[in-house]
């Protein structure tokens, strides 16, 4: 291999100071999936080792020509983390040139994951969820649900938050983020009082291998729309078959997984399908919708590549 002797890194507080905005972030997933549709763009399905301990590893790829940029995310999500007070999810992006295999520079992962997901979510909401949507709750308190509410808070016009959590340091630090930016929360007692009591649901709940399903879809208040980020683990699977439309990430991926996210009989499509306008994301307002996920290596390359390019220009 040869190329320049040292290889740049993007540290989390870097990436932070590039000041996307949501809109960036969800145009760029958006594009991608259009040069996917051309076979200009490509991922393929992660690779997850699962040990049995509640660790869960990852590698996700995808590549494109325009610009031509090949990411590799991996991280490993381990619930006794934040114990020892790390975050659940740490990892790294490596980016590489997609003809010559030349390395471009290395991300921060855990930025890339924390705001590439809350992208995808944004990006499915703005097909599937109401535009007036205004109370939205978080089951599950902690970097997603971080990243979830400063996304939607800039595309929905957003009046309450309800909270929903475990420990209570958590639950504290979302109300707070909630209050610089200007929205009261309410921290309530219960998983289905956030659920029933709002317009837009994120669950981000910590995966450890074991977890007992506590909530239901049944809750969902007509014209709801829920982004599950948590693979759907939490979630009484059967209530799906009450939603009117459930969307996935990526239908390639699922089909090649072992543990799917649910019966592929309540799957109305995924997200390439609704981006391309195949399917609708919402036909009535009453329709109670959601976007379920595993994560998807589109996602990871779009804004690994727009913060290269975005740092690149700021250097010039
Ligand atoms: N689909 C995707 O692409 C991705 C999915 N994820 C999913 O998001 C999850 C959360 O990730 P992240 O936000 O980084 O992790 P965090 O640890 O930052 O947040 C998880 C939150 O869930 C809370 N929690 C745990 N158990 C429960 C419970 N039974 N009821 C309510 N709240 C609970 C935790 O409480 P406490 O404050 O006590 O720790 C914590 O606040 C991951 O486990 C993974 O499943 C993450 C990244 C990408
Ligand atoms: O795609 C990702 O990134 C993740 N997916 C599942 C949980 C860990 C991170």
């Amino acid at each position: 291999m040869s190329a320049s002797t040292s290889i740049p890194y993007f540290s989390e507080d870097q990436l932070a100071g590039l000041g996307l905005t949501t809109h960036e972030v969800i145009n760029r997933i958006e594009t991608l999936i259009l040069s996917g549709d051309k076979q200009q763009a490509w991922s393929a399905p992660k690779a997850v080792i699962q040990p049995g301990d509640g660790r869960y590893m990852m590698v996700a790829l995808a590549a494109a020509d325009d610009p031509s940029v090949l990411a590799v995310k991996t991280v490993v999500l381990n619930p006794r983390n934040p114990e020892q007070g790390l975050p659940l999810i740490n990892g790294l992006v490596t980016l590489l040139d997609s003809h010559s295999g030349l390395p471009i520079a290395i991300l921060d992962g855990n930025w890339i994951t924390a705001v590439r997901t809350a992208g995808l979510s944004a990006t499915a909401a703005r097909h599937m969820a109401k535009n007036d949507a205004s109370v939205i709750a978080f089951i599950g308190c902690g970097v997603q649900a971080n990243s979830h509410l400063q996304a939607f808070s800039t595309l929905f016009p957003l009046e309450k938050v309800l909270l929903f959590g475990r420990g209570a340091v958590n639950i504290e630090r979302l109300g707070d983020k909630a209050a610089e930016l200007s929205l009261p929360s309410v921290a309530c007692d219960s998983a289905e009082e956030a659920v029933t009591g709002a317009d837009i649901v994120i669950s981000s709940v910590t995966h450890t291998g074991d977890v007992t399903p506590f909530l239901d879809a049944n809750w969902l208040k007509p014209g709801a729309f829920a982004a599950i980020t948590d693979l759907a683990v939490p979630w009484g699977k059967e209530s799906f078959s009450a939603l009117d439309q459930v969307v996935i990430d990526d239908l390639v991926q699922e089909a090649a997984m072992p543990n799917k996210l649910m019966s592929p009989d309540y799957v109305t499509g995924d997200l390439s399908q609704l981006v391309l306008g195949k399917i609708k994301g919402r036909n009535l307002d009453s329709d109670r919708n959601a976007f379920v996920f595993r994560g998807h290596a589109m996602g990871d390359l779009a804004l690994s590549t727009l913060v290269y390019q975005r740092a690149l220009m700021m250097s010039d």
